[in-house]
């Protein structure tokens, strides 16, 4: 629950004692209040940021890391980028993980997020040849951020398959599984006894559903409707994997805790008819719940109205049996309940109708097995991504329905954050309306009575944003892209984020009296 607290009481003056403070809290609840009762988060609450390797660190052929799935893209088929840019160099994080953590002492940080790059650490993907220079820069940025109190939370996952696992069918071939645990268990290995958060993946959704069926994300292939169903089975296996890897040959010892994140953006009926119920519901579940049903509901296994819609299309499509079958007795068993938290990345709302704003969608494909039309409302304020727009209480409404639907899962949100474009101004406004009305529904959402320990923004700076490139600016921080030396420089979000983590509530009068991002003491 949150905290209410004094903010202003208008009787007590110069020193304060006990008689006077009795006698004014006695007006105060007489003669009506002049308290304004203010919202807080929890002390124990982790306020965080968020990047991922590929998006920040550049270095991408440095020091023995081996080519990952979005190096190939990027220099074979270099018009996909929107602004023709690539993350070989990106923010540059890779030399400048030291002033990327003065910047979290900043903001007064209580954790960062972050990815490792599986190539930079196993250049072949495979296990049996470990990069000592990859694990070196990953200890030295845990062991900078340990020195000043930031707890890490590290992705195993944020999309950079290794190209060998890519040319060996990367997520499609079943093998994935197996690559993926004895990665897991090199990364356990060597950070565990610093990381006590894990996250397996990031957003299911967008390396199965973008990276095999959408074409909006590496390895940029259109698998008809059977690729999108197979990775989405063998990503959640391999998470199984690595979560009961952890919990019994290393929770025991480094007392941490693992868990996946999903992309839950809220899916909302257009109106309040049957069909258009059932429309969102299977958005939904296609979505997100083929991911999350797994591993988190009750019953476990994969969606059964998706299951169902997907074996009636196969069946009209003349395929001799469905597209996607479900997991059998013995992998639902060791799936379900193998998470310690439920990662959430949200950032906005989608209206979903089963008739209107309906696309024509390629035959087979998930979006055809879905059949729905989708679209974000036009009275929502707009961001510099198509997709990303401000949507009313959309936390509220996103991490409720996991409450009810997965009995109120540990949740985190690991991502949430607005896009503003490049050489917009360092006075962020709208960005700050964005987070300040986040911020709210976070607080209605620990109203409510969800199970949400922290929250992390994206992002901590400006990054390569996949195939929009830099055109789309996220960052607290703006980075100089012209620069050499990738300068970063704070926005007002940052002062503003700073002023939140430090009083723990939303103080809408704040206005920083400058830009100057300085270490207060103690961080
Ligand atoms: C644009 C894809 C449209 C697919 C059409 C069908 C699906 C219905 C609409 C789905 C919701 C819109 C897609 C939203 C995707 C975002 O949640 C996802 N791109 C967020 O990615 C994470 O956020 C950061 C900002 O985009 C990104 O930089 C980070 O790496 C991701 O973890």
């Amino acid at each position: 629950m949150t905290y209410a607290s004094i903010k202003t009481v208008n009787c007590l003056h110069g020193p304060v004692d006990m008689k006077s403070l009795v006698l004014c809290l006695l007006a105060v609840a007489c003669h009506g209040s002049t308290v304004k009762q203010q919202r807080r988060f929890p002390d124990d609450f982790l306020f965080g940021a968020a990047t991922s390797a590929y998006q920040i660190e550049g270095a991408w052929n440095e020091d023995g890391k081996g080519e990952n799935i979005w190096d190939r893209l990027v220099h074979t088929n270099p018009t996909v980028i929107q602004d023709l840019t690539t993350g070989d160099v990106a923010a540059d994080s890779y030399h400048n993980y030291k002033r990327d953590v003065e910047m979290m002492r900043e903001l007064g940080l209580n954790a960062y997020r972050f990815s490792i790059s599986w190539a930079r650490i196993l250049p072949t993907g495979m296990a049996n040849e470990i990069n000592p220079a990859g694990v070196a820069y990953y200890n030295n940025l845990i062991n900078e951020m340990v020195k000043y109190n930031i707890t890490p939370m590290v992705t195993l996952y944020h999309w950079d398959l290794p190209q060998k696992l890519q040319d060996l069918g990367g997520l499609i071939n079943p093998l994935f599984t197996e690559w993926y645990e004895d990665y897991a268990r090199v990364v356990f290995e060597n950070f565990g006894d610093r990381v006590k958060l894990f996250i397996t993946f990031n957003e299911p959704s967008q390396i199965c559903f973008e990276g095999f069926e959408y074409m909006n994300k590496a390895p940029l292939l259109n698998t008809f409707g059977v690729g999108v169903y197979l990775c989405a089975k063998h990503l959640v296996l391999a998470h199984a994997r690595a979560y009961h890897l952890y919990n019994t040959e290393f929770k025991p010892t480094q007392g941490g805790q693992c868990g996946i994140t999903i992309s839950v953006n809220w899916f909302e009926a257009d109106t309040d008819s049957a069909e258009d119920l059932m429309a969102a519901e299977l958005m939904r579940q296609s979505q997100w719940g083929i991911y999350a049903d797994p591993i988190f509901s009750a019953e476990g296994g994969l969606p059964r109205e998706l299951l169902d819609r997907v074996a009636e299309k196969s069946a009209q499509q003349g395929f001799p049996r469905t597209r996607l079958s479900d997991f059998n007795e013995e992998e639902k068993a060791f799936i379900k309940g193998a998470a310690d938290f439920f990662g959430v990345n949200h950032y906005t709302t989608v209206k979903v109708s089963a008739t209107e704003h309906k696309q024509v969608y390629s035959v087979p494909s998930m979006l055809d097995d879905v059949n729905v039309g989708f679209y974000w409302p036009e009275e929502n304020p707009k961001s510099a991504s198509p997709w990303l727009s401000m949507a009313p209480n959309s936390i509220y409404h996103a991490l409720t329905h996991l409450k009810e639907k997965y009995n109120n899962p540990k949740i985190y949100i690991t991502e949430n954050g607005w896009a503003t474009y490049r050489n917009s101004s360092l006075i962020d406004n709208d960005r700050i309306t964005y987070y300040r009305a986040a911020w709210e529904s976070m607080l209605n959402t620990l109203d409510a009575g969800v199970n949400l320990k922290g929250y992390m923004v994206w992002s901590l700076l400006d990054n390569m944003e996949w195939l929009e490139g830099y055109i789309p600016c996220l960052g607290l921080y703006q980075v100089d892209y012209q620069d050499p030396a990738r300068t970063r420089v704070a926005r007002k979000s940052a002062l503003v984020y700073k002023h939140l983590i430090k009083n723990r509530y939303i103080d809408y009068e704040y206005e920083p009296g400058n830009l100057t991002m300085t270490i207060d003491d103690g961080f």
